[in-house]
């Protein structure tokens, strides 16, 4: 079984009638219900303490996970390859066949953010309030993210500000694709500093899902970059190729 997350809320709800719209085709629906038959692969959930993270995301993690414990908050786990309900979803409805056969492609592919070995790209926990529509990432980057000496790549920053906009929507609207990016850098992210990304639903209209972003240091005082951008929900019955 999968954890309870609001992920997994939201791939249900992916498989309910639009509102309004009109129910994707009977096969589309069975694909998508099939995925909900048991499926028992053990993977590593990379939002978890590893030995490289610093005392800096460790206190950040447990101060949130304390949080979820009256349910406001909301711990999201994330593998590397894991295949779960609501990506077989995206590969079933959305992937050219051509490309699903492609087996050993599909099988050596990986969550970008979640390809390097621990320590040395991206570690990070995100957490979301379902009240809020908010979600925050606590993100450690390590020393293959570099741009400027000691500092971070500016495409890593994008990288990780679209992660953690993209399940703040993917949460509230399904399966949904960025569309628009746009990043204010404002000051340089140390290599290795722990940073907070604070991503909020602004607004829904139709199929486009609005979200803001903050980038911050835990201890709020520095503003490293700010950053809106714009999902649109995929529409089941339109190819993406
Ligand atoms: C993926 C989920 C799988 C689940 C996994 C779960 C695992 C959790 C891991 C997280 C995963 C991280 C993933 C990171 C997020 C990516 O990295 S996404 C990858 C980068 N993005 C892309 O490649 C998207 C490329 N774009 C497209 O393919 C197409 O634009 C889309 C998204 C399919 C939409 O096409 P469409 O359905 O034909 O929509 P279209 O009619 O063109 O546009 C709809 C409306 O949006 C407007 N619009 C479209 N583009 C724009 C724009 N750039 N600016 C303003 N308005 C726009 C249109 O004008 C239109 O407006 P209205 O006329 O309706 O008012």
């Amino acid at each position: 079984m999968f954890p309870a997350c609001a992920v997994r809320l939201r791939a249900l709800h992916i498989l309910r009638a639009p509102r309004g719209g009109v129910l994707p085709p009977a096969g589309e629906r069975r694909a998508a219900q099939k995925l909900f038959s048991s499926e028992k692969v053990i993977h590593k959930d990379r939002s978890l303490p590893n030995s490289s993270w610093n005392s800096d995301l460790k206190l950040m993690f447990d101060q949130f996970m304390k949080k979820c414990e009256d349910g406001s908050w909301e711990h999201l786990p994330s593998y590397g390859s894991r295949s779960s309900q609501i990506v077989q979803y995206f590969k079933e409805v959305f992937l050219e066949t051509k490309l699903r056969k492609d087996e050993q492609m599909l099988s050596q592919a990986r969550l970008f953010t979640r390809s390097y070995e621990d320590g040395l790209g991206f570690e990070y926990v995100m957490f979301h309030n379902e009240q809020e529509k908010r979600t925050v990432c606590f993100c450690q980057g390590g020393p293959y993210l570099q741009g400027p000496p000691g500092f971070l790549h500016g495409g890593s920053i994008a990288t990780i500000i679209d992660e953690t906009a993209s399940m703040t929507a993917i949460i509230a609207g399904g399966i949904v694709m960025t569309v628009n990016l746009n990043i204010n850098y404002k000051r340089p992210i140390p290599l290795c500093s722990v940073v907070v990304i604070n991503c909020q639903v602004d607004k829904i209209e139709g199929r486009k899902l609005f979200i803001s972003c903050d980038v911050r240091s835990i201890d709020e005082k520095t503003l490293y970059s700010d950053a809106t951008s714009l999902f649109i929900k995929l529409d089941p019955n339109k190819s993406l190729t």
